[in-house]
This record gives C-alpha cells, sequence and structure tokens, in this order.
C-alpha cells in the first residue's frame, strides 16, 4: 500500500532519514567503545612492555605497582560500567518506535511494486533490460538493479501468476548473477531463482526450458525438493508430444519476448493515438469571458482538445501558491481510494485505482474556497450543488482504469446516488496540480484523446447529453504514472441548478445505447 501514493513515499524517505542518523549516532558510540578498550590496552602496554625491560622489575617500582593496582581495579571498573551500555538496544528501540508511528512496506508492498512494474513495462514499452538497468527513457537514471533485487521482483510475479514477466525479471537474475560484478550480499541463491524460473517455463507451455532448469537445480542441490518428481515430470510431458508441438516449444526465445504491449488503451497513453481529420481542423484556442465583467480583464485562456463530445483545457486555474496549499491540506486526510462497486451499493477498494485521495470541504481551509469560486468562475457553472473537491495523489505506477465518471446507468444500484446529491454528474472538472516528469496521462479512448498534465491546468467536459443520458464517450483513463508526482482535483458539478448554464434540451440528443 506504500506504492500507494506519493506523499507515503516522500514520508518514507523521511523516516529512513531519521534511521540513518540514528545508525550515525550509533556508530560513533561504539566506535567510542572500541576507543575506551584501546586505550586500556594502551595504558597496559605503555608501562609495562617497554622494550628490553623486565616487567617485573617495573613493578618493583612503588609508583609502577600503584598504577597496576590502579588499572586493574578503577579502570578496569570504570570501563565494565561503560561497555555495559547497550547502545545497540537503544538504537534498535528508537528505530522501533519510528517504524510503529508510520505504516512501514512490508511483503506485500514488494507485490504492489512487482505489479506496478509490469504495468509500467507493458504501458510504456520498456525491457526488462532497460528496466533493471535503471534506464527510462526521457528520465534521468536510477542505479541499475542487483541480481537479488531482480529475483525479488520475478519471484512476487510468478506467485502473482505473471509468468511472462516473472520469466523475463528471472533470467535476469541469473544474467546477473553470471555478469558476476555483486557482492556476495548481492547475490542472490542462484537455485531459487533456478527453481521459479522453472515454474513459470512451465506454466507459459514450456516443458523444454522446465526441464532443462529443472536438471541445473539437480547440478546442484541433487536433494533440492520436488525437483526429482519436476524432471521426471517434464521429461514424461515431452515423451507425449506431437513431433512439431516439441519443435516450437523447443523454439520459444529465452529469456521470454515482452510483445505484450497492450492494446489502443495503452497505445493512447504513449500519446499514440491519431485525432480524425474532421476532429483536428475544429480544434481551436480561444479566450473567454463568459460575459463575466470580472473575466473582461482577465479572460479564461481555453484550448478545445476535441470536439463532440467537446473536451476542454482550461488554463491557468489555480496558482502555484494554491495548489501547494491544497496538497497540504488533502496530506492529513489521503486515504486509500476506493471506487464505486460494479453491480452493488457503496465503495471498496480496488486495484483499478491506486491513489489516495480526500474530499475536502471549504471549512478544511480557505484555500478551498477559493478555488471552487474560481472553478465556478473558469466553467461558468453554478458550484451550489457540485461535490466538494477531490483531491487525489498517485504513486509511482500509479492509476485509474477506464470509466465513467456519471452514475446514471439503469442497471446500477448506484443509481441511488443521483437522488441522494443533486442530480448526475453533469460535468467533471479534473485540475492537474503537478507536471508528471513521465506518463499519468488523462486519456479517452473512445475518442482517441490524450491529455498530460499540465501544473495549473484543467481539463473539463459534460458527462451526460443535452437530454440527461450518460455519454459513452467520455470514457477516461488515469495512465500509470511512469516517474514524478501526480497530484489532481476532481471537481464533479451536480445537474441540479445548472439549467442556466447547460439547459436541458427538449430534444433527445442521445444514441440509443443502454448497455454500458
Ligand atoms: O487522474 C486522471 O487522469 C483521471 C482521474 C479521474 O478520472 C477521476 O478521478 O475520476
Ligand atoms: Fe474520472
Amino acid at each position: 500500500e506504500v506504492f500507494t501514493s506519493m506523499a507515503d513515499v516522500e514520508n518514507l524517505v523521511n523516516k529512513e532519514r531519521q534511521i540513518l542518523d540514528i545508525f550515525r549516532l550509533l556508530i560513533k558510540a561504539e566506535q567510542e567503545k572500541i576507543s575506551a578498550i584501546q586505550n586500556y590496552i594502551e595504558e597496559f602496554t605503555e608501562t609495562y612492555d617497554k622494550q628490553g625491560v623486565d616487567p617485573i622489575k617495573v613493578v618493583s617500582h612503588p609508583v609502577n605497582a600503584f598504577l597496576l593496582v590502579k588499572h586493574l581495579s578503577v579502570d578496569y571498573g570504570n570501563l565494565r560500567e561503560y561497555l555495559k551500555n547497550d547502545f545497540i538496544g537503544a538504537a534498535l528501540e528508537d528505530i522501533e518506535k519510528i517504524r510503529s508511528s508510520t505504516r512501514f512496506p512490508e511483503e506485500e508492498d514488494i507485490k504492489g511494486a512487482a505489479e506496478g512494474f509490469v504495468r509500467l513495462q507493458r504501458t510504456y514499452k520498456i525491457s526488462t533490460e532497460n528496466f533493471s538497468s535503471g534506464l527510462i527513457p526521457g528520465i534521468a537514471p536510477a542505479r541499475p538493479m542487483t541480481s537479488f533485487e531482480c529475483h525479488l521482483i520475478g519471484h512476487r510475479l510468478a506467485l502473482e501468476k505473471h509468468h511472462l514477466h516473472a520469466a523475463s525479471w528471472l533470467e535476469m537474475a541469473l544474467k546477473k548473477l553470471k555478469e558476476g560484478k555483486e557482492t556476495p550480499k548481492e547475490q542472490t541463491k542462484e537455485i531459487e531463482s533456478l527453481d521459479w524460473l522453472q515454474y513459470s517455463y512451465h506454466q507459459l507451455g514450456n516443458p523444454y526450458a522446465a526441464l532443462e532448469l529443472s536438471r541445473k537445480v539437480k547440478e546442484l542441490d541433487p536433494n533440492f525438493p520436488t525437483v526429482d518428481s519436476n524432471v521426471e515430470f517434464y521429461t514424461n510431458m515431452m515423451k507425449d508430444m506431437p513431433e512439431n508441438v516439441l519443435e516450437t516449444v523447443k523454439s520459444q526465445p529465452r529469456p521470454p519476448v515482452l510483445t505484450d504491449h497492450g492494446g489502443a488503451y495503452e497505445a493512447l497513453c504513449r500519446g499514440e493515438g491519431i485525432l480524425r481529420p474532421n476532429v483536428t481542423k475544429q480544434l481551436r484556442c480561444y479566450y473567454e469571458t463568459y460575459n463575466n465583467p470580472v473575466l473582461r480583464a482577465q479572460p479564461v485562456k481555453i484550448e478545445l482538445a476535441h470536439v463532440s463530445p467537446d473536451i476542454f483545457v482550461i488554463h491557468d486555474v489555480a496558482l502555484v501558491s494554491q495548489m501547494e496549499r491544497v496538497k497540504e491540506v488533502a496530506m492529513k486526510h489521503l486515504q486509500r481510494a476506493t471506487v464505486v462497486k460494479p453491480g452493488s451499493v457503496g465503495t471498496e477498494f480496488a486495484k483499478i485505482r491506486i491513489s489516495k485521495s480526500a474530499f475536502l470541504d471549504e471549512p478544511a481551509d480557505p484555500v478551498i474556497a477559493t478555488v471552487n469560486k474560481r472553478i465556478a468562475q473558469v466553467t461558468n457553472f453554478d458550484m451550489k450543488h457540485a461535490e466538494h473537491l477531490q483531491v487525489a495523489n498517485y504513486g509511482i505506477g500509479g492509476h485509474y482504469n477506464a470509466h465513467y465518471d456519471f452514475f446514471r446507468n439503469p442497471n446500477d444500484p448506484n443509481t441511488k446516488q443521483i437522488e441522494e446529491h443533486k442530480g448526475d454528474r453533469i460535468a467533471t472538472l479534473l485540475m492537474y496540480m503537478t507536471d508528471v516528469e513521465a506518463g499519468g496521462a488523462t486519456t479517452f479512448p473512445s475518442i482517441n484523446v490524450t491529455l498530460f498534465p499540465q501544473k495549473g491546468s484543467a481539463a473539463f467536459w459534460y458527462n451526460l447529453y443535452r437530454d440527461g443520458k450518460g455519454d459513452v464517450r467520455t470514457l477516461h483513463e488515469g495512465c500509470p504514472v511512469l516517474a514524478g508526482n501526480k497530484w489532481v482535483s476532481n471537481k464533479w458539478i451536480r445537474e441540479v441548478g445548472q439549467h442556466v448554464f447547460r439547459p436541458c434540451a427538449l430534444f433527445k440528443d442521445s444514441p440509443n445505447i443502454t448497455d454500458f
């Protein structure tokens, strides 16, 4: 869960800093202990181990005799008491205090990271070779991952049944091990990588590779659990295969080729969508005042990113200082994001939305009212019946699967939301509160639109047709964050009270779609 938001990651970095400080102090304290022992030794040797002098003679001097007594009684006594200080125990206790004040990453978080890696590799076409070398196009390189770190990812992916990527990462662990550039501490137990790898290849329908790897396992440790039965199993499996099938199996490449770069949705995240010419020719930028005298001096800058449905990008919605304040306030309220449960009432945690979010009402901080007012100004909608501002923060790999913002699905019990609130969500304003270093676009898969976050700008669109039906063309997705930190604010505007600004049509303008 640590990966769910960048705010958590930043917090962890600070905690880790505190832990390092404790360790630095510990090293200093332990070094002082060592020096005290050294002093004790030196004091004796300096007095009694003088070159060429008989120690018995030395002690025959009354002062030296006194010094010997003092050394063994007072000095040793002091040293003993000092050495009894358990600096290590105290340091570990302090560290545990820090750990218990925050949720620290656990095994489960390795899973989150591993699954995030797969998502990023698929969406942004990154090979395991490049990924594990810390090389991601367009951003500063990270330190290369070690064999052990690749093993951790591969092992986790095998457990989660992502066998193609698991095999790719485990092969990388073995390759790095073979290159032999690593310290023993960084090395995996080769046998573990081999054994998980044979399992993944088996799951991928490649008993040939599985057999080869199992034989290596047996070579390293003839008593390795289940290795004998595995060798037998794969041998028999291949015996039963028709010649041509066996040939295809044998010719499968190792490491496996990660050809799965997803489909059209992933391509859109990479910005590869192409708008139809009849759409592009209608796109434009313009200044808008809505005949509002306040805006005459400084009209709203609007970019039309798509027509029918219209997708607008509104620039300069909020000031940097306002956005920073909103994030600061939100930070205290962030919760792992939930989504509306399909087919039942209520919300649930779901993989499809990996971020943390919070609804902020106006009493939370004066900045919220300011931002709400500004949103009313730039959209010309009444905010009286809008939902509270929802602020969300995505971590690395964080994303939000394709969805609609409206509820009006006749089959969905959550339609109840419509009555409780003031109608359905007529429009969405999605404000970007950070520039995202790489990835993290908002895409509209039905209409081939990709919007890359621009700090202070907002996407704006109508979710409903004029006759009130949900517009399925507004399907949209938050692409995985590849690098950086993504903060957004959602303002969902409800139907009630908007008659003046976007009157209902007396005609039916939605197509006949009931199934979505
Ligand atoms: O983060 C994004 O780009 C999309 C977010 C979104 O669609 C939502 O929160 O409803
Ligand atoms: Fe949305």
